[in-house]
């Protein structure tokens, strides 16, 4: 039982308790208004259980096993690494169960929110059956998540592959694993597997991994999968299975004792009862959106994995408080298009704005320092990486990749930088903490300042100016 009790209508109808539903049930409680939140499996959603938070502890675990065993590159003898994958596990556990209280039914009650248990189906356009339960909403909030997707190979049938959501259930390391799929599940989880012992095999239809980062950027995460002892077979499709053996289209054979699918999501939008509510779908099979996260009902919102891509918990996050702000407040605010992103194998990949490639063309400069020339970098022996600023004809910060340790960590003054579109100057005038990471922002955004300074007009003004002062110290002196 709900400890608020259910009101005949109520303010905001939120479907789905993973990021998008609870920040968004969480928003729209403080704004005052009577949140129902229905969620049919544990709240937490994606990112609690199956997502970001078990995966990030796995390459904790990961980085545990690559670190030691590059110790003896820095002087430190550790002897043999062994993993033990029943206490890797635990690990993974004991992550998800200290995160888990915050997502909690009993943290949205304290918050003023009413939790039922169960699957939301829309009846009309401002009602949704919860089993028994009728509800009546003034507003609804539309946050399902996404399924992993199935590529449709022969004999997939024949076979229990491990997804993103299945993969959490298995007890023993596998030896030979197969992930399809080279983005950012197949590289973080592949790497993962391969730095605690199995024999990897990325698979990736494309010619390269994480096909919309920055060439450089893949091809260094590569590099780097490819040292962890994973092989990589890219622009290669799947084409047949048959138990233990995954055929690709070159004919080649790749035997596994796991496959792992990561070949992308699916917004979950089926059973919903979407047709009676009113809400379209685009072709992609994501919910129809205008720029303020409305649906075509005009009553109904939606956030997160259900609305395509960008799959992100802190896009999921973001969207579902606009997009509960907006429901309660009868506001239309819209979202922000400025979205970091990062992969976070080793080395991390993270981005934001528009990319050197994308630039291209547009007057805009890329200023890249390589992590060799980063005293940080070198003092940990971690330079393989590199830091590129993106920058307009203004010299505004439209676009950054960082490609190195911790480099998610060094985005969000990038994030900022794009988003209150900072010049060079301003980051070039910002003391930095030295030495870190950071020093290849400042490199960059100098190599920008100082090209200016070059500038032959730009010179021969400092140049009088110079000149004109010293002239002016010269008289002052002779006149005392
Ligand atoms: C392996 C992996 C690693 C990831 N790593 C990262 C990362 O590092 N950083 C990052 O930003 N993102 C990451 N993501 C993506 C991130 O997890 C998702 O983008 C995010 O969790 C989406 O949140 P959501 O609220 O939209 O959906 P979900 O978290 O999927 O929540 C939807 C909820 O709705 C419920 N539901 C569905 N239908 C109904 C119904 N009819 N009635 C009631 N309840 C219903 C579901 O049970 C679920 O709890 C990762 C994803 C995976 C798979
Ligand atoms: N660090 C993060 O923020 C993070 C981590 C994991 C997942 N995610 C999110 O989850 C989403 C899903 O991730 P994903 O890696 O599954 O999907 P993805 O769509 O990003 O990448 C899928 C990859 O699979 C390849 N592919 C597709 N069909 C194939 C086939 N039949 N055979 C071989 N290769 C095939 C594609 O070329 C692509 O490289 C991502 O969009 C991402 O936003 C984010």
């Amino acid at each position: 039982m709900p400890v608020h009790p259910i009101e005949d209508t109520v303010d905001l109808l939120v479907v789905g308790g993973g990021t998008a539903g609870l920040v968004g049930a969480h928003t729209a409680a403080a704004l005052g208004a009577r949140t129902v939140l229905v969620e049919h499996g544990r709240t937490g959603g994606d990112c609690l259980w199956t997502g970001c938070v078990p995966s990030k502890a796995l390459l904790a675990a990961a980085s545990a096993a690559a670190s030691a065993r590059r110790a003896s590159s820095l002087g430190v003898d550790v002897g043999e690494v062994r993993v033990e994958f029943a206490r890797v596990r635990a690990h993974v556990r004991a992550a998800i169960t200290a995160v888990q209280p915050k997502d909690s039914p009993e943290a949205l009650e304290k918050a003023g929110v009413s939790v039922l248990t169960g699957s939301a189906v829309f009846t009309g356009p401002d009602t949704a059956r919860i089993g028994e339960r009728s509800v009546r909403f003034s507003a609804a909030l539309l946050a399902t998540g996404a399924d992993p997707a199935m590529p449709p190979i022969d004999g997939m049938e024949t076979i229990e592959p491990l997804t993103s959501e299945t993969l959490w259930d298995v007890e023993e390391l596998p030896r030979r694993l197969v992930v399809l799929g080279g983005g950012p599940i197949g590289c973080e989880l592949g790497q993962a597997f391969a730095r605690l012992g199995s024999a990897v095999t990325v698979v990736d239809g494309s010619d390269r991994l994480l096909e919309p980062e920055d060439p450089d950027a893949a091809a260094l995460v590569a590099a780097a999968l490819q040292r962890d002892g994973a092989q990589l077979r890219l622009g290669s499709q799947g084409v047949r299975i048959e138990p233990g053996v995954l055929h690709l289209d070159d004919g080649t054979a790749l035997p596994f004792d796991r496959l792992l699918v990561a070949v992308g999501r699916r917004p979950r939008t089926t059973g919903l009862g979407l047709d009676a509510a009113g809400v379209d779908l685009d072709d992609d099979g994501s919910v129809t959106l205008d720029a303020a996260l409305r649906t075509t009902n005009r009553r109904i919102w939606a956030a997160g994995d259900v609305t395509g891509p960008p799959f992100f918990t802190h896009t999921a996050g973001m969207h579902g408080s606009v997009a509960a702000s907006n429901a309660v407040l009868g506001l239309a605010r819209r979202i922000d298009p400025v979205v970091p992103r990062v992969t976070f194998t080793s080395p991390e990949v993270a981005s934001v704005g528009l990319s050197p490639a994308e630039a291209a063309g547009s007057g805009c400069t890329v200023r890249r320092v390589e992590h060799a020339a980063v005293d940080r970098a070198v003092a940990e022996g971690e330079t393989e990486g590199f830091t590129s600023l993106v920058l307009d004809r203004r010299h505004r910060v439209v676009g950054a990749v960082v490609v190195g340790p911790r480099a998610g960590e060094t985005l969000g003054e990038l994030t900022l930088a794009v988003r209150q579109r900072l010049t060079a100057g301003d980051l070039a005038g910002t003391t930095h903490a030295y030495p870190t990471y950071d020093d290849a922002i400042v490199d960059a955004a100098l190599d920008d300042v100082r090209a200016r300074l070059a500038n032959p007009l730009v010179r021969g003004a400092l140049r009088a100016a110079v000149w004109v002062r010293g002239r002016l110290r010269g008289g002052q002196r002779s006149e005392r």
